[in-house]
């Protein structure tokens, strides 16, 4: 009797049936894009150059065969995705002459997506935080030694701050750093078992050394937490006595990446292995406080602008994958056939299909676009710290760091988890990528400020500058100019088509101005008659909904802004509306916000509804254009369904035949 033949061979006589060049639905797509792709290209990315420096890194990692590949890494157990990462990342680090490794914002995050993935590795923490950290807060003096050794991989780093009983609040860490003035060194202690550190990554099994942050004691006093450079393991790797280090087990996503657990046991180091570019401890045992009681945090907020930009960049491949797939995915049940009897319908053709992709591709623009000025920013108030020990513009740097991250994240999360709905039943796949994206997206809600911690903080900024203006006195940093602009009463919005640049932003800030006000009103009121601590926790949700508005339109500002600057006329066309149907997005989401006290009538609620239906139909024919826009290759996005040629199933059954269950 004849065999079955195996899966095997089923696959393979159906992959060479179907796949013949690229699918013609994509085709057909790009070809009536009304903009020039590469003008657009240099538009999104700035220059020609930085997309050229995309082009040279592709290649060179394609050219290099350590970067390969041999197992799919969706079929890897725990231990080994942690070698497979590993192994790249010492191709990846073997190789860094490839990339100009300063460029934290596009050139590493782009060689790292290529040659590793979505998936944070052992050396995560090292180029992420350790670095970051001995930059920030080394004196100038010495800190060619440590960053010298790190960056050569002498020492390998982690940042270890979060304990198992805190994270948010930094105050309370319990780890302790005593100041032993006799033979000057300090004793790192871990007094409790909730004193634990818990969750730095690279800490488990790879680090050798870490920035740990621990409570100052000196002189018999408290000083509060500050950053500690400690060795953690020997030359043979070992963990040195006084240490006990290990992994913490697998979590949600990053599981290429060892996070790990670390207790000290009266562990001395030297003196000078405190970081003390702000504050420091003299030989003596006296204290040395910083220049602003917050400058030991500063690592934190240069990390959470590299977040921004990395994560607003998931959401755009995420659009990529679902837009892409959306023009080759057709249907044809009765109720979703457009014209009876014509056929099946492209799934982009839906308009809910629209209204699932499109504003999620018009999110991902603004956010990655202003990443470039919000790094001059960081590097000039660096400067203006190290120079002229000004501290005015931290709490601006610091408010607005923590509110993109927080409210970037979330959206990313939620961007991504609506992109892969709008796939059906193939984006619950791993191959589709939805899920390595999502489970990457909601770890940055929590990691390095958790969200609503973080807009809190912004809250206080918002707090001060409210109580500023009604003083009458404000002192205005750049991004809060418009809360002492005077009270609107009406909104100016009208048709997507009419409406001015400066309607939009006039109704944004006019409703934000409105809810920050009240929040203000409702928190003095509040405190009349409780602590000041009491009265914040009884309005911390207004005071999140006014952190979260005052983002938003510093977000719809700038995305206005920057399609102002585009010199050709097609895509500026293009990326207009599509920042349009960004702001009247958010509108709609937040119409609560904009029709109370009839600040937008109905009449005009209503026009921005017709509004973003019509934008939606008049993006869809560049919408897979506007997806190629983002120049992402298909080694970068990793995902069967979002393959450039389209040619998704064959693609998905040469995938499924990896599986280590059809090998026998
Ligand atoms: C792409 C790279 C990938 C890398 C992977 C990363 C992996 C993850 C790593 C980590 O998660 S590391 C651990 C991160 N941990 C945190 O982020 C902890 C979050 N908590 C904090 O940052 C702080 O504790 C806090 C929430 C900001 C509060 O601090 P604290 O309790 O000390 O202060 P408050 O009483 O609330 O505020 C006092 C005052 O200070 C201002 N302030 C606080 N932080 C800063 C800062 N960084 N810079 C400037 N100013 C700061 C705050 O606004 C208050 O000002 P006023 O309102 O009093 O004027
Ligand atoms: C993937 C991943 C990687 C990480 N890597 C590192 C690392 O490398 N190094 C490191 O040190 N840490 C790391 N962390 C830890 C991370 O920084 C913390 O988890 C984060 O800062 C939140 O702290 P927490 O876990 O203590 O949460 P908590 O602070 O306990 O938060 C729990 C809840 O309480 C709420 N809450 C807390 N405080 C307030 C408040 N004041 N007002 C209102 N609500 C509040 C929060 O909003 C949240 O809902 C990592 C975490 C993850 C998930």
């Amino acid at each position: 009797m004849e065999r079955d033949s195996s899966p095997s061979d089923q696959f393979h006589r159906y992959k060479n049936l179907i796949q013949n060049g690229d699918n013609p639905d994509i085709t057909k797509e790009r070809q009536g894009a009304s903009f020039n792709l590469y003008n657009m290209q240099c538009f999104v990315y700035e220059n020609d150059h930085k997309l050229q420096r995309r082009q040279e890194i592709l290649e060179f990692v394609e050219s290099h065969r350590e970067f390969d590949d041999p197992v799919h890494p969706h079929f890897l157990n725990r231990d080994e995705q942690i070698d497979r990462a590993t192994r790249k990342c010492l191709a990846m680090v073997d190789n860094l002459d490839a990339i100009d490794v300063t460029d934290y914002f596009d050139e590493a995050p782009l060689y790292q997506l290529l040659t590793i993935g979505r998936e944070l590795h052992c050396l995560s923490l090292h180029y992420g935080m350790f670095l970051p950290t001995i930059q920030v807060h080394t004196e100038k003096s010495l800190i060619l030694g440590p960053f010298q050794m790190a960056a050569s991989k002498a020492i390998l780093g982690t940042f270890a701050q979060t304990e198992l009983g805190h994270g948010s609040n930094l105050s309370k860490l319990e780890t302790t750093a005593t100041y032993d003035a006799t033979t000057k060194e300090f004793v790192i202690h871990t007094p409790t078992m909730s004193a634990g550190k818990w969750w730095p990554g690279g800490l488990g099994k790879s680090a050798n050394y870490a920035a740990v942050m621990a409570q100052l004691y000196t002189s018999g006093e408290s000083k509060g937490p500050h950053l500690f450079m400690v060795q953690l393991r020997d030359n043979a790797h070992a963990p040195l006595p006084g240490v006990t280090v290990g992994d913490i087990g697998p979590k949600l996503g990053n599981n290429a990446n060892d996070n790990g657990f670390l207790i000290f046991d009266h562990y001395r180091i030297p003196r000078r292995n405190m970081f003390m570019k702000y504050s420091k401890v003299e030989a003596d045992g006296t204290y040395i406080p910083p220049p602003h009681a917050k400058l030991g945090f500063g690592a934190m907020v240069l990390v959470r602008l590299l977040m921004i930009r990395d994560q607003t960049c998931q959401l755009g491949a995420a659009a990529v994958i679902a837009i892409r797939y959306s023009a080759v995915r057709h249907s044809a049940v009765r109720q979703g056939e457009i014209n009876e009897g014509e056929g099946e319908v492209q799934i982009l053709d839906y308009r809910t299909q629209q209204y699932r992709l499109l504003p999620q591709l018009a999110r991902s623009f603004p956010s990655s676009q202003r990443m470039r000025s919000r790094n001059s920013t960081s590097k000039y108030v660096t400067k203006q710290i190290n120079n002229n020990a000004n501290m005015e513009l931290l709490p601006e740097l610091h408010a607005l760091s923590s509110g993109l991250k927080a409210v970037i994240t979330w959206e990313v999360a939620q961007g991504i988890e609506q992109l892969r709905l709008s796939c059906g039943g193939h984006g619950y796949s791993r191959a589709s990528a939805f899920p390595d994206m999502y489970a990457y997206a909601v770890g940055g809600c929590t990691y390095e400020g958790e969200n609503i911690v973080m807009l809190l903080q912004v809250a206080r900024f918002l707090m001060m500058i409210a109580k500023e203006v009604r003083s009458g006195n404000p002192k205005l940093a750049e991004i809060a100019e418009y809360i002492a602009k005077p009270d609107a009463v009406t909104a100016r919005i009208s048709s997507w088509k009419t409406c001015s640049d400066e309607d939009i932003i006039h109704d944004f800030e006019a409703v934000t101005r409105k809810l920050i006000f009240a929040t203000f009103d409702r928190l003095t009121t509040l405190e009349r008659t409780m602590k000041k601590k009491e009265a914040w926790n009884a309005c911390s949700i207004d005071l999140c909904k006014a952190a979260r508005m005052h983002v938003k339109t510093y977000l719809v500002k700038n995305f206005l802004a920057r399609v102002r600057t585009c010199e050709d006329p097609a895509s500026r066309t293009v990326m207009h509306t599509l920042a349009k149907l960004y702001a009247f997005d958010l509108i709609s989401g937040g119409g609560g916000h904009f029709m109370k006290g009839g600040f937008l009538s109905e009449k005009q609620f209503n026009e921005v509804q017709l509004g973003i239906y019509e934008m939606l139909a008049a993006i869809r024919p560049d919408s897979v254009a506007l997806a190629d826009s983002w120049a992402i290759s298909d080694l970068e996005l990793r995902s069967v369904l979002g393959r450039r040629d389209g040619n998704v199933y064959p693609a998905l059954l040469e995938w499924a035949q990896q599986s280590p269950l059809n090998q026998n």
